[in-house]
């Protein structure tokens, strides 16, 4: 059954295994939940044309939002950035069996994009939460309710969007949103954003039949989307967006520069891999990556200022005469139409994944 507000998705009848099917080790779907697909729609809305435009996901672990950004930004940009370590390392894991080449996972706190100013077109901020909104399905969200916390998570939402504020551009959007149900950090924070900076709340279309709740802030200043799991298929979320009315300062930035291929291992890769010349290839150490060519500036930019986890796909390695492929290759949306292929049933790719022989 589809779901509604996002042409991609799909509810299930009921919960398989996941790790008992080869398409989700391969990145052919990411399971998420049905809420946070709304996401989908306010893009639609606020931002018709993606293709060429960047995007950040500023607290992209594990990767839900951030996979629906890549296929929604096809023909964009996205930096998707997860503060915590550890969190970043499986959000890295999610991004490459995805495959999408114009993905940037990041690894830095919010302050950490102050120096990127007027950078972006749009941000997503999927705030961390007090998680009441999760209280359904999640006993533990349950346990570590408390209205400290509620406050204490306001005051670290607010931090968050005046760290990034400054990297949006003018007319650029901010989209925001939350699995909590407090009005501190839902209602109140979209006053307090329209009170602090200057953005413009922007009214969304639902349809009727979404039973999705339009509300406004305390102020009357912002409109927020509510999603209540008795009212419809999905669990607790709001979620709100703005367009920032006026830019801030226009700079140069600074770049770091990339490790370019000889001539003859530019020739040895295009051979292996003959890809148009839309794309870019370069090294990480040993280690041979490819992205599209119009964000390789962008990459030297963002190198700069911020710690890169991946960059684009992985192609392998040169040893000797020869390419050593990297899985991330065969997981990824590139065109890999020339490499020779054997077609697989269930179980032999069940013991390929166990590395057991076929
Ligand atoms: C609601 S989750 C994001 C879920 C993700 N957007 C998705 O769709 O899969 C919030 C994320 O914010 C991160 N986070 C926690 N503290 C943070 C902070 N101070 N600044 C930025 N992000 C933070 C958490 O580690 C978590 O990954």
């Amino acid at each position: 059954m589809p779901v509604p507000w996002c042409i991609q998705g799909s509810y299930l009848a009921k919960r398989p295994s996941f790790t008992l099917d080869p398409a989700f080790h391969a990145g052919a779907y990411y399971v998420q939940e049905a809420s946070s697909m709304f996401l989908y729609t306010v893009l639609q809305q606020t931002i018709a044309e993606p293709k060429g435009k960047k995007v950040l996901d500023l607290c992209a672990a594990p990767g839900g939002k951030s996979t629906l950004l890549a296929s929604y930004f096809t023909d964009g940009l996205v930096v998707s950035n997860e503060v915590i370590k550890s969190r970043a390392a499986v959000l890295v894991e999610n991004i490459t069996k995805w495959g999408s080449d114009n993905v940037i996972v990041t690894n830095n706190d919010p302050s950490s994009f102050q120096s990127l100013e007027n950078y972006f077109d749009a941000i997503v901020i999927d705030a961390p939460c007090s998680g009441s909104g999760l209280f359904r399905r999640d006993s533990e969200a349950v346990k570590e309710w408390s209205i400290d916390n509620v406050n204490l998570c306001s005051h670290r939402q607010q931090r968050i969007i005046a760290d990034v504020y400054a990297s949006l551009k003018e007319d650029g959007i901010l989209i925001y949103s939350t699995c909590s149900y407090s009005k501190e950090e839902d209602e109140q924070l979209l006053d307090w954003i329209v009170d602090e900076f200057d953005m413009q709340s922007l009214p969304l279309q639902t349809k009727d039949e979404w039973h999705i709740v339009e509300v406004q802030s305390d102020k009357q200043k912002a409109s927020g989307y509510r999603f209540y799991p008795y009212l419809l298929k999905g669990e607790g979320f709001f979620i709100a967006a703005f367009k920032k009315k006026h830019a801030g300062n226009t700079i140069r930035y600074k770049e770091h520069s990339l490790t370019k291929l000889s001539k003859q291992e530019e020739q040895a890769v295009h051979n292996y891999l003959p890809l148009s010349a839309a794309y870019q290839f370069f090294k990480q150490g040993e280690s041979i990556k490819v992205m599209p060519e119009q964000w390789i500036k962008d990459l030297q930019v963002l190198a700069k200022y911020l710690y890169i986890k991946k960059a684009g796909i992985e192609l392998g390695a040169i040893k000797g005469k020869d390419i050593i492929p990297h899985h991330e290759l065969a997981l990824s949306l590139l065109p890999l139409h020339h490499f020779p292929t054997i077609s697989l049933n269930e179980m032999q790719a069940l013991q390929y994944l166990r590395k057991m022989k076929l």
